[in-house]
């Protein structure tokens, strides 16, 4: 065995680049580089390592800590989990800024390795600056809040800890059942410290990812549950798409003619054009899958988290007789809804169970069903592209503040409804553009209305639903998928929460596409708020009256401007065929574009047979929150108990 005389940043540094894996025979680099702000907590131990020598990796700056590792949660999860970008920040506020990132890439299973520099470990300085200092223990940092969020937690407080540290990081980040952020937090002093480092440590590491197949007992209770029902219903996933096991499930479906629904992660694992293929379920689900779910004996959920988003907080299955299949490859998951378990890989499972439900000439009882539930939704998709402004309008939402929407089409000279728009812009954009979303209104029609036939072209952060998510993550997609166009379906909220990333694009001459959809508020929210008998607090964007309210008039904001400032290629829309040139006019370009859509409130789209379950007064002066505090009553009366 030879030694290497190393720092420990330089020692983690040379780790990373050594790091591969290996998926049906295919070898991947797994670690593309790393992204950082630096400051005092990490610029001179691992700004100095990777200064010196990163081998392979790139580097990327990032402009908030949050965007930088939502960036590198996109790119890992469209490159399907199989590389990663490290982030790293300075100690204190830097940190904490990626704590809520790494709660967004836990909750949806993305592999993130966060690398926050921490307190010294010798305590020299103590305070330095930016430590907290708790009383009651000085071994609680900032960093401490990162375990809440994360899969894997360690703090490398001697050089030498950094070998099982990181070999504990990747076990969890190459894992499919386990994975989500990692944080592996380095003490400044420490990223310095030199140690003597066997050469093995560094030798060219392959993490096998093996796809588990479910053991014979659990798959003959499937099989089981399946031959015995007559109305079976396919949830589809995020972990279809991770699996690669769209056509599985597709060739499944086509065999014993099962509908299937999707979930906001499984969407574009499955051509929509394919028959079984019903669309968004849930909350947030259209006509035809939600009419199907209603009436399923069967519900075999393939690589979900049945979400309450997914489930329409167990509301959606009302069948009494309805049945519940989980095929997962965590065992956590899969024992949601009391399911009949087949814990394994997607794509492995759904092959070896076709195979044993051939043997048992299975087939569904549906006759008719489920091209006329297609039939009706795509009618009322047609309606929905229609909806224009005009006498008489009549919004899709019906709660809402009087006056709000003629107000907001005055300010703007919009006539734009955000249902049309969406569907101007699938007739717009290339087939294999990918659109990225995850918070707001737009996950919901995104749901419901957009279709592709080509893989991996729907990227949605609804695990999280973590606005900011949009510009940051389009950057990581675009990083990912060069050669695609890329579009950040992002409300004016979220936009103006965080959209640090989109200057990063320019810097990086890698080109995405905003889609800024201003509706001068917080729109699903006052949708919520106002929908549930409560006033019209706090969620659309107004002046403050002189009466103290902000009850003033709408506050304007050109948000193409800002885009200009920025250096991107910037247009702002009223109209549908505004909309469509502008569409149309930044595919020519080759810098980073914002289309800031003006959106008439109130106009996406309302909720199709489901029901979601959120915390309402029980007590309260207003009639209208006891009514729709009564109406939850009515429909939890309904829905499953756990
Ligand atoms: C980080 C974060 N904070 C708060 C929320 C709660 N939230 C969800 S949607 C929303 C408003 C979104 O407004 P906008 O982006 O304009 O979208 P719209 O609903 O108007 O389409 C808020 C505050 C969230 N999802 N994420
Ligand atoms: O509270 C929320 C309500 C949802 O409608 C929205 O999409 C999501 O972003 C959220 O946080
Ligand atoms: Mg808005």
């Amino acid at each position: 065995m030879g030694t290497i005389r190393m720092t420990m940043a330089q020692a983690l540094v040379r780790f990373l680049d050594n790091q591969y894996i290996c998926v049906d025979g295919k070898e991947i680099k797994f670690v593309e580089g790393v992204a950082t702000i630096f400051g005092h907590g990490n610029v001179c131990g691992l700004g100095q390592a990777l200064d010196q020598n990163r081998g392979a990796l790139k580097y990327f700056q990032g402009k908030n800590e949050q965007g930088m590792a939502h960036l590198a949660t996109a790119f890992a999860r469209q490159n399907n989990r199989r590389k990663i970008i490290a982030c790293s920040s300075s100690i204190g506020p830097g940190a904490a800024n990626m704590v809520t990132a790494a709660g967004c890439a836990t909750v949806n299973n993305i592999p993130l390795l966060l690398l926050p520099g921490d307190t010294f470990a010798t305590r020299q300085p103590d305070p330095v600056l930016q430590q907290v200092e708790q009383p009651s223990s000085l071994t609680v940092t900032t960093n401490d809040a990162f375990k809440a969020v994360c899969k894997y937690w360690d703090r490398v407080q001697r050089p030498e800890q950094l070998m099982t540290a990181m070999i504990n990081a990747m076990r969890v980040l190459t894992d499919p059942a386990e994975t989500g952020a990692v944080c592996i937090a380095l003490p400044q002093d420490v990223q310095g410290e030199s140690y003597d480092y066997p050469d093995y440590f560094f030798k060219k590491r392959v993490h096998r990812i093996t796809r588990s197949i479910p053991s014979s007992e659990e798959l003959q209770d499937v099989v089981e549950a399946v031959v015995t029902s007559k109305k079976p219903l396919v949830i589809c996933g995020g972990g279809v798409k991770y699996s690669e096991a769209g056509k599985a499930l597709l060739d499944f479906c086509e065999n014993f003619n099962i509908p299937f629904g999707e979930t906001q992660a499984g969407k574009s694992a499955c051509p929509s054009g394919s028959e079984y293929n019903l669309g968004g379920i849930g909350v947030t689900g259209n006509l035809a899958a939600n009419q199907i779910a209603d009436k399923a004996d069967l519900v075999i959920a393939v690589g979900s988290r049945l979400s309450d988003f997914t489930t329409s907080s167990k509301w959606l299955f009302k069948n009494p007789d309805v049945k519940f299949v989980t095929i997962n490859a965590s065992r956590f998951h899969a024992y949601k809804m009391d399911a009949i378990k087949a814990v394994g890989d997607a794509k492995a499972t759904l092959e070896v169970l076709t195979e044993l439900l051939r043997e048992r000439n299975y087939r569904s009882a549906y006759k008719n069903e489920i091209r006329d539930a297609k039939a009706a939704w795509d009618k009322e998709m047609e309606r929905l592209a229609a909806c224009s402004y005009g006498e008489n309008f009549k919004p899709e939402i019906e709660a809402r503040n009087p006056g709000s929407i003629e107000e907001f089409a005055e300010m703007t000279g919009s006539s734009l409804t955000q249902t049309a728009a969406i569907c101007e812009i699938r007739r717009t954009i290339a087939d294999d553009a990918i659109v990225i979303g995850a918070s707001g209104s737009l996950p919901g029609d995104l749901q419901r209305m957009w279709t592709t036939d080509v893989r991996d072209s729907y990227h949605m952060e609804y695990g999280y639903s973590c606005m900011g998510y949009e510009i940051s993550g389009a950057l990581g997609v675009k990083i990912a998928e060069p050669e695609r166009e890329v579009y950040a379906m992002c409300g004016d909220g979220s936009f103006l929460m965080l959209h640090s990333e989109f200057f990063t694009s320019i810097q990086e001459h890698q080109k995405i596409n905003v889609l800024l959809f201003d509706n001068a508020s917080f729109g699903c929210i006052n949708n919520l708020e106002m929908g549930n008998g409560i006033g019209n607090l706090g969620t659309e964007f107004r002046y403050r009256e002189a009466s103290g309210d902000l009850t003033g008039s709408f506050v304007p904001i050109d948000f193409a401007k800002i885009a200009e400032g920025y250096g991107a290629k910037s247009y702002t829309v009223r109209n549908l065929a505004e909309l469509k040139a502008a569409l149309e006019d930044s595919k020519k370009q080759n810098v980073s574009t914002l289309i800031d859509i003006k959106i008439l409130p109130k106009t996406m789209t309302h909720d199709y047979l489901s029901w979601w379950h959120v915390g309402i007064a029980s007590t309260s002066e207003k009639p209208s929150v006891c009514t729709a505090c009564e109406k939850k009553n009515q429909h939890l009366a309904q829905a499953r108990k756990y």
